[in-house]
Parts: C-alpha cells; structure tokens; sequence
C-alpha cells in the first residue's frame, strides 16, 4: 500500500488519537542554527477532528491595512492564549503530547494555540517567521498540526536562498525550532489547484506569535 493511501485511510478512522512521537520524528538542520522536525500522521483519525473543529470553532475573519488599502486576510483565524481551554480534547492531548516530548529541549510548556483555516486554494499565508515576541530575538519552538486537505508549507532562509517544500495535512505534525523564526520565513502560498479545506493549529510558548 503506498504511504499516501495508508495516511488517507487513517485519517478516516473514527477515534482522533494522537501518536507517539519518540522515535518517529525525523530532524533536519538548517542553517544558522534553525532547524525542522516532522513527524507524518501523527494523529490518526484527522478527518473527524477536522470536521468538528471546522464546524464548532468560533473562526473570525481579519482585516489589515495594507498600502493605502484595508484588505481582508486570506484565511479565517482564531486564537486560544495561555490556559484557555482548547477546542477539543484531542487537542489538549496534543499539547501534552508536545510538552512531554519537547519540554526539557524548549525549557518551558507550550502555552498558546492559534488555528487558521484555508477554506481553499485563495487562502494563504505570505512569507513571515513569527516574530512578534520573543520569536524576534530568542530560539523558540512554534509546532504545527495540519488537519483536512495537504498544503504546501514553504520555507527560505531569510536574505534569499532555496526554499524547501512541505506538504501537510492529515494530521502531520511540523515543528520549527531553533532561530528558525528570526533567520527562517514561512509561507502557505496560494494555489490554483483545487485543493480541499486545510485547518493549522500553531502551538507556541508564552510570548512568541
Ligand atoms: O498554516 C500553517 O501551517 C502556517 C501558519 C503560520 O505560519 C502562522 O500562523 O504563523
Ligand atoms: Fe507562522
């Protein structure tokens, strides 16, 4: 059975579990001290945790002035700060997931999760790291669950150079650690392919966004 297929029935498993990650997450260096950890179908049964996220979370849509114009932003957002109760228990379990497996490298919890749904191909999210906080001047850790179709997350250093591409979705995990925020940018360009729905939950420490 090819990889692809064995991700896609396990995403229609009933039961959201979220696996293991000691010993299934595969690093890759980047320069200048940054670096990326990915861990493919790392929770099983996405689709129904998609669904229910999709239909049960309070989504917003913003607005940003841009040049002399006030443009809406591609994607619809929303935001769960520091003891905020997560949207779903699969998500608290998640986190603690992250926090299990990560806590002694990162130094603290991850605290914060900010959601972002790509209704389709329009939606995007142009080159940035998340550097308002302390993104901007410290290593960090921001790890990203993908649920519901695959997007392609892109990734440069910063000042130029060849971008590496990653397509995430049904329940992949990626985690940007290291100074990737401040010497790294990341994208989710848009795309004139018919793509399905994409849902991103981004968990962060305390101060970093
Ligand atoms: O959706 C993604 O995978 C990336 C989202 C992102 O970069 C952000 O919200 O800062
Ligand atoms: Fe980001």
């Amino acid at each position: 059975m090819s990889a692809a297929l064995q991700e896609s029935l396990l995403d229609v498993i009933d039961d959201t579990a979220v696996l293991p990650l000691a010993g299934a997450v595969r690093r890759t260096e980047l320069s200048r001290g940054a670096w990326i950890d990915i861990r493919r179908g790392w929770v099983s049964g996405s689709g129904p945790l998609f669904e229910r996220l999709e239909a049960e979370v309070p989504w917003y849509a913003e607005k940003r002035a841009m040049w002399d114009k006030i443009l809406d932003v591609p994607r619809l957002l929303a935001f769960y700060g520091e003891h905020a109760p997560l949207p779903d228990p699969a998500l608290e379990e998640a986190k603690e997931c992250l926090d299990r497996y990560y806590g002694t490298e990162l130094g603290e919890q991850f605290a914060t999760a900010g959601l972002c749904l790509y209704r389709d191909g329009r939606d995007s999210v142009a080159w940035h790291g998340d550097t308002v906080g302390r993104g901007k001047t410290e290593d960090t850790m921001v790890a990203i669950l993908s649920l519901g179709a695959p997007r392609t997350l892109m990734l440069r250093p910063r000042g130029g150079g060849t971008a590496l591409k990653h397509s995430l979705g049904h329940g992949d995990l990626i985690v940007m650690g290291g100074s990737c925020q401040r010497t790294w940018e990341h994208a989710v360009p848009k795309t004139s392919r018919p793509v399905g729905p994409r849902i991103s939950v981004q968990f962060r420490p305390r101060g970093v966004r």
